[in-house]
């Protein structure tokens, strides 16, 4: 077995505009196994993750909602720890992309960068939304496809033909944050030069050099890398700025210029292990290791797990913008495909998926999935499905079947027979378990490529060998028999020593089912210098109590079984009009209760404390007060997202007059105005104020 590792572990950092799918958590099952493999040989291992907080998504997501991004962010990451703690996954920290300690790493990266020669600005022509005076990010702006003409298409591809192209290529482009017809203006952005020839060459060395990345993922990097024959291609200048209003961190010496989020996403992960150690000094006092000594230990590995749609961001860019500040670059970039669910691609905004806190709550076992999920990887980029029978058969036949089912026939009759203590092994007993510890090394290493499947189909292959032997020597009829006393003590006392070996094997993937194994066993935690020795005759174990259930198809069903949205409803959205079903039918006489009244916005003002709500002052032609002055309304309105105060002065727009006055935190709302907005405003985001027809006044009643 190779000698103790010194590991730096990461997982990409998820976006922290949503919750987890269980998408999120192969990954960190994946890396979470890695880990724990590395731990149990003696591994000095720190494994961290945050969440990335930055960029123009997460900005607009917490314009909808109302709150200022640093809040909506601070919201996602307070629900991380269930998903976490529920699936055993043992991140040493969890920090964010707008810690301080990744504005300061960024910052030093950069500039770093630029000493060396590899920052540049030009000026770019970007579309900018004049409504809502902010330069647009591609998947704000939408359109034609240039290539299919597919209608609504985003501005950096198409999702109909797949074609690739600049949002400038768009036929008929507007902003889908306001609907607006884009403007082309210009701006300077900084760039960081991928396409200077020592970019190219180290990069070329870096992707080429074993263990770094996988085979196959190389071949997809030599397709940005490498220039055709016509020395076309290769790699061009990253555009790493973004204009103000950006929720970003502040590129130094650049005001109004923000870093392009992906520019400090993984920087990331360095801060979130700086500010680990920085933590651990504080606990440590003097014993602590500091942050920048620990990333100068010529042995230390980093280690990255991703999935395949960030290949580009943490193989060309993020190795070159760490080599060429003068940084540790990675030593491997590990890439998995994606989980689909019975073979379809999962989506938040389709709510497809399995939730993975619906999971815990209806009691399945998180080590199911663990199991189930660690039985499908092989280590290579490929994507893996989750088919609930499938899943189902698996944990059944295989943890409840083949190794479970060893413990449940020995230990009862240590327990009764020897007063729970262990006997002899006799030669063929020897022979089994021999073979059983003989396949220590291979399985740790097939852990540390990322085999599991192989891995666990060896274990299983040895539990299956277990099994023979069981089935050989009966010792149901062993314990039934006269004068067979020392053949059963041998027998289950073999049985009980391969249990141990195989929850050893097992361990990286079934850590909690471990714990309890060693709890009964009593033994220390069990690692892999533990299969080279035997628990001696005479150990006494405890009690054997049920280690784990069988998986119950039904229970998996109602993985499914989603009450909101229903199954059927959520198939039909995308044909349902606005995203929302027509209401219940109601009478004319129903209607007639609205009062709505054309209402001229005479004033407008942004609300201070809130970026959802704007106060409208509305003239509602309800004539004027004893004093003479016209009788005006108060209404707040949930549009600041949507509008500019002084776009809206001056309009005639529609009132429901006679909605019963509410009392808000900045005052009283005497009525409310009509807006459009599609169902699913995450996936269709825009406000549309109503705007009557000229010639229509205001008090005129709408019918
Ligand atoms: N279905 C999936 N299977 C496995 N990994 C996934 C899946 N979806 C996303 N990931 C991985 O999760 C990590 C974090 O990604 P992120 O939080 O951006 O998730 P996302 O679902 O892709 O988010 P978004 O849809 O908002 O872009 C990435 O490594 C990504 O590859
Ligand atoms: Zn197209």
């Amino acid at each position: 077995m190779s000698a103790p590792r010194k590991l730096f572990v990461t997982t990409a950092l998820p976006y922290a505009n949503g919750k987890f799918h269980i998408g999120h958590m192969m990954e960190y099952i994946q890396a979470d196994i890695w880990v724990r493999n590395q731990r149990m040989n003696g591994a000095d291992v720190n494994f961290v993750c945050a969440d990335d907080a930055h960029g123009a998504a997460i900005t607009i997501a917490a314009d909808k909602a109302g709150v200022t991004p640093q809040a909506f962010v601070a919201e996602i990451a307070a629900g991380r720890k269930p998903y976490l703690d529920g699936y055993y996954i043992s991140f040493d920290n969890w920090h964010s992309t707008d810690a301080p300690e990744n504005h300061q790493l960024a910052q030093d990266i950069y500039r770093d960068l630029r000493a060396n020669g590899l920052i540049e600005t030009k000026s770019v022509e970007q579309f900018y939304d004049p409504e809502k005076g902010m330069f647009l990010a591609d998947r704000f702006i939408k359109g034609e496809c240039p290539n299919c003409h597919a209608k609504d298409q985003y501005g950096d591809n198409c999702e109909v033909c797949g074609a690739v192209y600049a949002p400038t290529e768009l036929i008929n482009p507007y902003s889908a944050l306001s609907g607006a017809k884009p403007e082309l203006r210009s701006s300077d952005h900084f760039f960081f030069k991928l396409s200077d020839p020592r970019c190219e060459a180290y990069l070329k060395e870096w992707t080429a050099a074993p263990g770094h990345v996988q085979s196959e993922v190389q071949n997809k990097i030599r397709e940005w890398l490498y220039k055709d024959d016509e020395g076309k291609g290769g790699l061009g200048d990253w555009d790493i700025s973004r204009d103000a209003p950006y929720f970003g961190i502040e590129i130094p010496d650049a005001p109004g210029k923000y870093f392009y989020v992906w520019l400090d996403a993984p920087v990331g992960y360095l801060a979130s292990l700086k500010n680990l150690l920085d933590k651990r000094c504080i606990e440590l006092g003097g014993d602590g290791i500091s942050y920048t000594e620990y990333m100068a230990d010529p042995d230390l590995e980093q280690v990255h797990f991703i999935g395949k749609d960030i290949i580009t961001f943490h193989t060309l860019f993020w190795p070159a913008m760490l080599h060429f500040s003068g940084r540790k670059a990675p030593d491997a970039v590990y890439v998995h495909g994606h989980l689909t669910v019975s073979g379809e691609k999962m989506s938040k905004s389709r709510g497809t998926g399995i939730d993975p806190l619906r999971y815990l709550s209806i009691g399945l076992d998180p080590e199911w999935l663990r199991y189930y999920i660690a039985a499908k990887l092989n280590g290579r980029n490929e994507d893996i499905d989750f088919n609930p029978e499938d899943f189902v058969a698996r944990v059944n036949s295989d943890l409840v079947g083949k190794y479970i089912n060893i413990a449940s026939r020995a230990a009862g009759f240590i327990g009764k027979r020897f007063g729970g203590k262990l006997g002899e092994v006799s030669a063929d007993g020897d022979a089994l378990l021999f073979a059983l510890r003989d396949a220590a090394p291979q399985l740790h290493s097939l852990y540390d490529g990322r085999d599991y499947a192989r891995a666990l189909r060896e274990v299983m292959a040895l539990a299956d060998k277990v099994n023979e032997y069981v089935d050989q020597n009966k010792p149901w009829e062993l314990a039934k028999k006269e004068g067979q006393e020392a053949r059963l003590h041998d027998v289950c006392t073999v049985c009980i020593e391969a249990f141990r070996l195989l929850t050893l094997y097992l361990k990286p993937v079934l850590p909690a089912l471990a714990a309890n194994v060693e709890a009964f066993l009593r033994i220390e935690p069990l690692a892999w210098a533990d299969a080279a020795q035997s628990l001696p005759a005479g150990h006494a174990i405890g009690e054997y109590k049920h280690l784990m259930q069988r998986a119950d198809a039904k229970m998996v069903d109602k993985l499914f079984d989603a009450p909101e949205p229903a199954p059927a409803a959520a198939a039909a959205e995308e044909s349902l009009p606005g995203g929302e079903a027509i209401a219940p039918a109601i009478t004319i006489d129903d209607f007639a209760k609205i009062d709505l009244r054309i209402a001229k916005i005479v004033a407008c003002e942004k609300v201070e404390g809130s970026t959802k709500l704007l106060r409208l002052t509305l003239d509602a032609g309800e004539g004027t007060d004893p004093q003479g002055s016209p009788v005006l309304r108060n209404v707040f309105s949930g549009i600041a997202s949507a509008y500019q105060p002084e776009q809206l002065v001056g309009k005639l727009t529609v009132l429901v007059a006679n909605l019963a006055p509410r009392k808000m935190k900045f005052g009283i709302s005497e009525g409310m105005v009509l807006a459009a907005s599609h169902g699913d405003e995450k996936a269709h985001p825009g406000i549309h104020v109503l705007e009557p027809w000229p010639g229509a006044t205001p008090g005129m009643r709408v019918r």
